[in-house]
C-alpha cells in the first residue's frame, strides 16, 4: 500500500513501475486504486491512496494486512515535512500495523533543492521507528534512478 502528502508522487510510482510511464499531468487520485503490476516473475498487487487531508483517515484500513507499507514523501517540499510526519508516525500509531515493513522514499531527486536520504531520515524522525524494519532510498520517479533497488526491496517482503 502506497501513502504520502498529495503530490508526492505515489501514482507516478505505480505508473513508471507498472509500465514505464512517466507524465507531468497525474490526476490526483481520488480515495484509491487499486493495481496489479507485473515485473519480470513477480506481481505486486498494489493500493494506491489519495494524498488529499480528507482522505488520510482511511489509509490504515488499506495499510492492514499487506506486505508493506510504501510512504513516498516530496523531498523538495521541505514546508511539508513536518506534516508528511505526522501523518506517517500516526498511521504507524495502529496496533494492527505493527511490524509492517515500512519503505519511505524520498521523491523528486532529479529537481534542485531535494534533501538527501539522511534529511529525509531525520526530518521524518524514522531513527524513532522501532517496532518494524524500515527502508529509505532517495529516488525520481521521473527519472527512474533507485526505481531498481525499490522494486527489489519490494519483491523481498512479499511471501
Ligand atoms: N520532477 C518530478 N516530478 C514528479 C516526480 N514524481 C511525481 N512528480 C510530479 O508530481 C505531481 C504529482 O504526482 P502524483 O503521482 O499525482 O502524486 P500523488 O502522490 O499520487 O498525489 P495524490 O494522488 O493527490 O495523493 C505530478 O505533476 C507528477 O508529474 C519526480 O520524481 N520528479
Ligand atoms: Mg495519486
Amino acid at each position: 500500500t502506497i501513502v504520502g502528502l498529495q503530490a508526492s508522487g505515489k501514482t507516478s510510482f505505480v505508473n513508471v513501475i507498472g509500465n514505464g510511464q512517466w507524465s507531468e499531468d497525474v490526476v490526483p487520485t481520488v480515495a484509491f486504486h487499486f493495481r496489479k503490476v507485473r515485473r519480470g516473475n513477480v506481481t505486486l498487487k498494489v493500493w494506491d491512496l489519495a494524498g488529499q487531508p480528507r482522505y488520510r483517515s482511511i489509509w490504515d484500513r488499506y495499510c492492514n494486512g499487506v506486505d508493506a507499507i510504501v510512504f513516498v514523501v516530496d523531498s523538495t517540499d521541505h514546508e511539508k515535512f513536518e506534516v508528511a510526519k505526522f501523518e506517517l508516525h500516526q498511521l504507524l500509531h495502529f496496533p494492527n500495523l505493527k511490524g509492517v515493513p515500512l519503505l519511505v522514499l524520498g521523491n523528486k531527486n532529479d529537481l534542485e533543492g531535494h534533501a538527501s536520504v539522511n534529511e529525509v531520515i531525520q526530518a521524518l524522525d524514522l531513527g524513532k521507528i522501532q517496532d518494524r524494519p524500515v527502508s529509505c532510498y532517495s529516488c525520481s520517479m521521473k527519472s527512474q534512478h533507485n526505481l531498481d533497488i525499490v522494486l527489489q526491496w519490494l519483491a523481498g517482503r512479499s511471501h
